[in-house]
């Protein structure tokens, strides 16, 4: 199965990320990725429905993190929504990750969608730097450690895969199943900007430590050419191009 890069719109505006897809109108629809700041923006709701409707893979990425009722009761609304993939912390606890689970699936049933949306667990953000998270976590274990612990306590929990950094993706499908998915962000070309995240890798590099998919944000959306880089990442992930 070819493996996905979700391309993730990190978009002030719905005009702006619509402004940017309009170069994939003669390609086969991408995989995306929404988060905080096109959802949040005015009509992101409506946007993610649209995105549905016209045939893409959409993965909502709302890092939901609360007690466990809360998270349930959103993730019901979420799950109406159709989407593929959501993402939940894995810091919330089995409880937490459990209500996500069951919520997703009873909002996607009341709604009538076949497809009940994949709930993945972030362990520890890319952003994240060993000592970074040592400082501002004080966790007494290694950031793999944490990665690991995090992975398994979130496949427990009947959560699809994980977020992390492909450094750990090994580990997590070691530690947990090799149908666990192990989806990775922090990715760069060789020689892009690393910008905010701590621990990025090539998506070729990804691909070899085990990642089911990627995920590429500015490496893709502030590309000269949007569609090259995107097939790039895509051939580089599955091998034919490395
Ligand atoms: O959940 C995520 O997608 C995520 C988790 C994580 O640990 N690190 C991370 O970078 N992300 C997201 O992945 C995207 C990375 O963007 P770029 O750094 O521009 O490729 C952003 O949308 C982040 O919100």
């Amino acid at each position: 199965m070819t493996k996905p890069v979700f391309i993730a719109l990190d978009f002030e505006t719905v005009i702006a990320a619509k402004q940017f897809l309009t170069v994939f109108q003669q390609t086969t629809k991408p995989a995306v990725k929404v988060g905080m700041e096109l959802f949040y923006a005015e009509g992101g709701y409506a946007f993610v429905r649209e995105l549905k409707v016209a045939g893409f893979t959409v993965f909502l990425d709302l890092k939901m993190y609360d007690i466990p009722s809360t998270v349930q009761k959103a993730a019901v609304n979420v799950g109406k929504l159709g989407v593929d993939y959501v993402t939940v912390h894995a810091a919330g606890g089995a409880r937490m990750l459990a209500g996500a689970v069951a919520g997703l699936r009873m909002g996607a049933q009341a709604a009538g969608h076949t497809t009940i949306p994949k709930a993945l667990a972030i362990t520890q953000l890319t952003s994240f730097s060993e000592e970074e998270m040592h400082t501002t976590q004080l966790v007494g274990v290694s950031l793999r450690e944490s990665v690991v612990h995090l992975a398994k306590l979130a496949y427990q929990a009947g959560v699809a895969g994980t977020i992390s950094s492909a450094y750990e993706s090994d580990d997590i499908h070691a530690a947990t199943a090799a149908e666990f998915l192990s989806i990775t962000p922090g990715i760069r070309f060789a020689g892009d900007a690393v910008g905010d995240q701590s621990r990025v890798v090539t998506p070729a590099r990804a691909a070899a430590m085990g990642a089911n998919g990627i995920v590429v944000g500015r490496s893709i959306t502030q590309a000269v050419d949007a569609v090259v880089a995107y097939t790039r990442a895509l051939n580089e992930l599955n091998g034919e191009d490395a």
